[in-house]
Order: C-alpha cells, then structure tokens, then sequence
C-alpha cells in the first residue's frame, strides 16, 4: 500500500496541503474531493515530487518511494497537452515504456494487447492529434499502462468528455481496480465518482475533513459532502463569530445586478 504521511506543501501565501494522510491500498478506487483551491492538485503534484514538500513522506510498504524508485510503479494519468503532437501512438507508448525502464519486446506485446482491450487496433501509427477526445483518453490511459503500474492516480480525467465516453472511460478505470491496480481520482462530478469508488476522502483547505468507505448502494456521496463541508463551514463561521470579527454578509447576485442598472 501507498502511505502518503503528514505531507506538507506550502506556497509563500501559505496556501497549499497541510500534515495530508491518506492510504490507497491495491484494487480500491478513492474518490479525492474538494471545491476548487481545496488542495488535490497539490497533493497530487507533491506525490510525484513536482512541488517540493515542506516536509513528511510517501511510503510503499514502509519505504520512500523516491529512495527505492517505487515511484515507476505510479502513474500520473496526465492532461492531453503533454502530448506531443506530432509522434503516433506507438512510437509515444515504445518511447513511455524505454523511459520507464520496460524491455522493448515486453513493452511491444503490452502495446498490442493494449490497443486490443481499448479498441485502438486502428489507430496504432495515427498521432494523438487526429484522434477524438474519447480516444485521446485512451491514449493517454495507454501511456499510463505501458509501464505496467500498481496505483493510477487520475486528476480529472473525464473533463471534456460526452455521456457515453465518460461511462466507457469509467467502465476502464472499474476493470482497472479490479485487476488490483490501486486508483485515486478527483473529479468535481460527483455522480460519476459514485458510481465507481469505495472510498471518499473529502478535502478543505489542504487538509482531510473526512474519509471513509464508500458503498453507492448505502450512501449518497452528495449528502456527504454537504454534510461534511457544511460543518467544517459552520465551525469556520462560530470561530470567526467567537473571534467578535465580523463576517462579511453575502450580497446575492440578482440585488447587486439591479443596483448597477440602477446607476
Ligand atoms: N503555484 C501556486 N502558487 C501559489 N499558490 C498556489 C499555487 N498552486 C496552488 N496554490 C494555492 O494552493 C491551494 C490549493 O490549490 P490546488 O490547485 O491544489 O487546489 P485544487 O483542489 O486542485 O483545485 P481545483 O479543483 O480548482 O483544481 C489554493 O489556495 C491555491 O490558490
């Protein structure tokens, strides 16, 4: 499992991921969810040591995945403009696999069997750029694999996508965990995360108001969310109250729209 450890990440707003746990065990699917600034993007670039950590640690099995190079075995399914343009899906996946250390005639056969299961047969030599956005996806899943990774972590990955490829898209990422790959995935749409995680890990502020299972038959991810977020809020506003500061009353849309005609 993946230990992640009192990481913190500060910018010099002070803003960021304060003391962050969390653990992702082999086959679950973790949705990470937060407003917008809450702290998932930072968490995730801290994992893979694109911010540099005020301090804690990420942990497999006890030890830091940087020191003994686990970090290979995690893969950054990454925004379609880190393609490049004009290489096609294969040499892309060939040159994914060198750089991640796997053995070419391994990373051929991977490749082959890959496209099979993501009905890219087609489009093997075609660049990224003359591919949908559905396939673009799978492309970029398929770079993800290549490397034959034992956690996928995902940053909003069906943004931009229609109905049918997001539930095609998420339907991957299910068979995925069920191969035993361990998933963490941010995503603003709580209905789809619903529909595919077994955990919710709720973030404010760059820290962990909530985290549990997460069973779609039992629970209602938007109930918990507004429970959860509601009480931090409430506990926010009471301390400011507490503080004899006060705070500032929301003006709401339409009254401030009717007062600038008014001028
Ligand atoms: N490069 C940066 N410099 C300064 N502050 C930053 C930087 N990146 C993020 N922040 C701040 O850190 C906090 C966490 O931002 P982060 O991008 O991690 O949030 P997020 O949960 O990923 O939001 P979103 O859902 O909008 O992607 C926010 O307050 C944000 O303004």
């Amino acid at each position: 499992m993946i230990n992640i450890k009192e990481v913190t990440t500060l910018f010099k707003n002070d803003r960021g991921i304060k003391n962050f746990n969390l653990v992702i065990s082999p086959g679950e699917i973790i949705g990470l969810v937060g407003d917008n600034g809450a702290g998932k993007t930072t968490l995730i670039k801290s994992i893979f040591n694109e911010y540099k950590k005020n301090q804690g640690e990420v942990l497999h099995n006890g030890d830091s995945i940087y020191e003994t190079g686990y970090i290979n075995k995690i893969s950054f399914f990454p925004d379609q403009s880190v393609y490049p343009k004009n290489i096609n899906l294969k040499d892309y996946c060939l040159l994914e696999a060198e750089l991640s250390g796997v053995k070419k005639e391994d990373a051929l056969k991977l490749f082959d069997s890959l496209c099979e299961s993501l009905d890219l047969v087609d489009y093997k030599k075609k660049t990224f750029k003359s591919l949908s956005a559905g396939m673009q996806k799978k492309a970029l899943l398929m770079n993800c694999l290549i490397s034959s990774p034992e956690y996928i972590i995902l940053d909003e990955p069906t943004a931009n996508l229609d109905v049918k490829n997001r539930l095609e898209f998420l339907n991957i990422i299910r068979s995925l965990a069920k191969s035993g790959i361990g998933i963490l995935i941010t995503s603003h749409l709580i209905d789809e995360l619903e529909e595919i995680i077994n955990r919710v890990v709720i973030v404010e502020e760059g820290q962990t108001v909530y985290s549990n299972f997460f069973d779609k038959s039992k629970d209602s991810l938007e109930e918990i969310y507004l429970r959860v977020t509601k009480k931090t809020k409430a506990n926010n506003l009471s301390s400011v109250i507490e503080g004899n500061q006060e705070a500032p009353a929301k003006r709401d849309l339409a009254s401030i729209i009717k007062e600038s005609k008014n001028k």
